[in-house]
């Protein structure tokens, strides 16, 4: 019995860190799990990562065995087209990927709603303590694709939109890690994240992530320089996620001039699309 599924990384318009209301956008990366159920418990690897905490994924398989199946263990490996850690959503990617393996894997792909299967690695994501506010927003943009709203309270979706628009993101070489995030002072912005949903909700998101990034770099620390060189030419650009990584968005044009700039800087960039279809089950 085995199944193997990926899912999309995603970029920030609204942290949810604030006040629980988020938005995501998903992006070309992805996160591919294979499940081979096979065994009694469960055994997570991530490819190329010696020393990776696995346990989100093998939460995720054993959630979904104790739903859709008998409590089969076995093992579950991951591969990543983006790093861990760096504010690129790798976790609700690989949890997506997982729960859609898993449920090939017992042929119950039929049986669960793609929002239902995304709230089953939200539900991972809290019992293995990588979240602080589930991550809907993330789980939900990752697995439907496109832009999403979400109320991270209540894992509901405010809004989904699509949209096309090529995308840049700089990763330095460090990670973030979401459950290490200073959760007070993201509170004390809430009234700025208010501002944000409401311009996300109008589906005015270059706006709302620019406000973002620059309130969440103050709040998280991070330097607004990466958005002050990105600003001449594109209205959308922010710190995405808890950081450390940012993302620009706007047309292939204005990217290569945001590129150059980003360029000189320690890390990787990448120029990548929006992704409108989300995960998807390898046959
Ligand atoms: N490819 C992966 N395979 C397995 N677990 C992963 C993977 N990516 C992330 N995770 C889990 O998510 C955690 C990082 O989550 P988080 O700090 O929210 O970063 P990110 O912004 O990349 O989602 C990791 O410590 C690990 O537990
Ligand atoms: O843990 C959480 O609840 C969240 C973590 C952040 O993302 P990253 O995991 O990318 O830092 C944030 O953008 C999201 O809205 C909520």
């Amino acid at each position: 019995m085995e199944g193997r599924a990926a899912a999309p990384a995603a970029g920030t318009v609204l942290n949810a860190l604030a006040t629980g209301t988020g938005s995501a956008f998903a992006i070309g990366p992805e996160v591919t799990a294979t499940v081979s159920l096979d065994g009694e418990s469960v055994s997570g690897f991530v490819a190329g990562v010696e020393d990776a905490d696995t346990r989100l994924v093998e939460r995720c398989v054993e959630l979904v065995t104790a739903e859709y199946g008998d409590d089969q263990g076995g093992t579950v490996r991951t591969d990543s087209e983006v790093p861990l850690a760096s504010g690129l959503k790798s976790s609700s990617a690989a949890a997506n990927a997982t729960v859609l393996a898993t449920l090939s894997a017992l042929d119950a792909v039929d049986e669960v709603s793609r929002t239902a299967a995304a709230k089953l690695g939200v539900q991972a994501a809290r019992d293995t303590g990588v979240t602080v506010t589930g991550a809907f927003d993330d789980a939900s943009a990752s697995m439907l694709g496109g832009v999403t709203v979400t109320d991270n309270d209540r894992d509901e979706l405010l809004h989904r939109e699509t949209r096309a628009w090529d995308v840049l993101v700089w990763t330095p070489p460090e990670q973030a890690f979401s459950s290490d995030a200073p959760v007070e002072r993201c509170r004390q912005i809430a009234p700025v994240a208010e501002l944000v949903a409401d311009l996300a909700r109008d589906g005015e998101f270059k706006r709302a992530m620019t406000v973002n990034g620059l309130a969440f770099c103050g709040a998280l620390g991070f330097s607004v320089e990466p958005m002050l060189e990105a600003m001449p030419d594109v209205a959308g650009v922010s710190l995405s996620g808890t950081g450390p990584s940012f993302v620009a968005v706007g047309d292939g044009d204005d990217l290569a001039a945001v590129q150059e700039r980003w360029d000189d800087r320690q890390g990787t960039t990448l120029l990548t699309t929006t992704q409108s279809e989300g995960a998807r089950i390898h046959d």
